[in-house]
């Protein structure tokens, strides 16, 4: 049984485009809820083996691969153990919906200082948790963002509708960025998205064969990124890891997977073909 399936022709095409010009490829994916199953913990998420097996076929074959995340670079390095997948050198992280890069192989990162908004917010975004009446809300302190997770809250939809209004008056007052996601409201200071993001990779690499894979509403930009290069004859796929949390992502697909599980079929798939190819 298939875990994944083309929606529109854009999947098909991708495919073959894929296979007959890999040097022409950039596959670029998210990593939450894509390339990792989605978990209580964010600490706990894991780089499925199955997804890791097939990106190191592809990274020896595609002419770039990509990883866009919210996630900050040095956490999905180490999520990700990255730095013990020598086979994936050259694979580039884009990490803080864009705000920073690194490249697997490549020994020096630069961590910029913790912003004083995001200081300042800290302990308001606590006060309007203690306030909200909701238990088991947590906070994951990123540095150059804050994460509020309502997923280990005793009432995840609860809690979200409760704090949305008041985070946004944080962000309001602090000059803040308020990123929705599954189960999280994030505060950060840069206004780059992963379609910025996107955008510049498919102009530094010149890349005419672009695939996105994501799974939740900070992955949008990046699809819409991928319409405009389609107008200008990029071979363009929007790849979704679908969710029963995220229906709006799932329907701007071209190829719709069942989640992780279902992703991971569809890289080992795209890579089994690409190599036979070779
Ligand atoms: O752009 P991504 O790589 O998808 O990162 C987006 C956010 O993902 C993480 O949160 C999500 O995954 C957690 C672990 O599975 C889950 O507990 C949470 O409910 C999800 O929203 C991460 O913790 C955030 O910092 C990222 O911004």
């Amino acid at each position: 049984m298939h875990t994944w399936r083309g929606v529109t022709d854009a999947a098909d095409d991708f495919m073959r485009a894929a296979v007959e010009r890999p040097s022409e490829t950039l596959l670029a994916l998210d990593f939450d809820g894509t390339l990792a199953a989605i978990v209580p913990n964010p600490e706990d998420s894991r780089l499925h083996e199955r997804s890791a097996e097939a990106l190191t076929v592809l990274a020896s074959r595609l002419g770039h691969l990509a990883i866009i995340t919210g996630r900050g670079v040095e956490t999905v390095r180490r999520l990700a153990r990255l730095d013990e997948r020598p086979a994936l050198k050259g694979l580039i992280v884009l990490g803080g919906y864009g705000a920073e890069r690194w490249e697997v192989g490549a020994s020096f990162t630069s961590q910029a200082p913790r912003p004083e908004a995001i200081a300042a917010a800290l302990p308001r975004v606590e006060a309007a948790i203690s306030g909200s009446g909701f238990s088991g809300v947590e906070v994951e302190d990123k540095g150059q963002a804050l994460g509020v997770h309502t997923r280990p809250s005793n009432d995840p939809a609860g809690a979200y509708k409760a704090l949305l209004p008041r985070l946004v008056a944080i962000a309001g007052d602090l000059g803040l960025t308020l990123e929705p996601g599954r189960s999280v409201l994030e505060l950060r200071t840069s206004k780059v998205t992963k379609g910025d993001a996107l955008r510049e990779l498919i102009a530094e690499t010149g890349a005419r064969v672009v695939a996105m894979c994501g799974d939740d509403l900070g992955d949008l930009p990046a699809f819409e990124v991928l319409q405009e290069a389609r107008g200008e004859g990029v071979v363009a796929c929007r790849v979704v890891s679908g969710s029963t949390e995220q229906v709006a992502v799932a329907e701007q697909a071209d190829l719709l997977a069942d989640g992780p599980d279902g992703m991971a079929d569809w890289l080992q798939h795209l890579a089994t073909r690409i190599a036979r190819e070779a």
